[in-house]
């Protein structure tokens, strides 16, 4: 057993009212969570999604990644099928954490891509495990799942780990000039699932506006001194 059910309620979020449920990791305390939301019944062909956590792109907004943008696509798609489950991967910085995701931010500042970043830090360009994610769709009674990822490791832990994936639904959203080499290492060093047509942003099921926002940013020198950049 590699997780325990600890809590349960209902959410209403903007999406409509989910079902949340918090489950602990025994071997190191990470509370994961499930949003459920409509009738599992006989668990085939769940719509899914694992998030990995991204406090600065889930909650931040970021747009150095796809991550908040995936997250609300992915309970958006849920809402609308009315029934699925989205598993929140208490994960990370790809599981080294969020210290260590900003020291790989100040690095990828000087130069070196996510995957080089990593290493520079001394650790694997990923450290992720889905085990417990399978553990929790079996706890939840879902048998077989539409996948919503463009990672194909997570495909085959859940076909590892019992859980039968009947189809993946590509998620690719939120491509903007900020995060344009990100999803591009992702396809050349990580095997991710993206065609040069989405690289392009030919196939952006919710495509973001380069020239939104105020581009009169303010950023930080190198003495961490706020300075108006033109
Ligand atoms: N170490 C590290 N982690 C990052 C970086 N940018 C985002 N992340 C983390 O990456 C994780 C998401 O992984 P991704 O590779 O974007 O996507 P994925 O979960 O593998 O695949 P999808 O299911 O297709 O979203 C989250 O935990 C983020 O916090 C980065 O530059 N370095």
């Amino acid at each position: 057993m590699l997780v325990e059910k600890k809590a349960q309620a209902q959410l209403p979020t903007e999406y409509g009212i989910f079902e949340i449920m918090v489950f602990e990791e025994l071997a190191n305390g990470k509370e994961h969570v499930a949003m459920i939301m409509g009738y599992i019944g006989d668990g085939e062909k769940v719509l899914s999604r694992i998030h990995s956590e991204c406090l600065t792109g889930d909650v931040f907004h970021s747009l150095k990644c796809d991550c908040g943008f995936q997250l609300q696509t992915a309970l958006a798609n849920i809402a609308q099928e009315g029934r699925g489950v989205l598993i929140y991967h208490r994960a990370e910085g790809r599981g080294i954490g969020l210290t260590n995701k900003i020291k790989a931010y100040a690095l990828q500042d000087q130069g070196l891509d996510t995957v080089e970043a990593n290493e520079a830090l001394g650790f694997p360009p990923d450290m992720r495990d889905y085990n417990c994610c399978a553990e929790i769709f079996e706890i939840l009674g879902v048998k077989s799942i539409e996948l919503m990822t463009n990672n194909p490791e997570k495909l085959e832990t859940m076909r590892k780990d019992g859980i039968n994936v009947v189809a993946r639904r590509p998620l690719v959203v939120g491509k903007n000039k900020y995060n344009e080499d990100y999803l591009r290492i992702k396809t050349e060093k990580m095997d991710h699932l993206f065609t040069s047509a989405d690289l392009d942003g030919k196939n952006l099921a919710l495509s973001f506006d380069n020239e939104c926002g105020n581009d009169k940013h303010l950023h930080l020198d190198h003495q961490g001194e706020i300075k108006d950049k033109e």
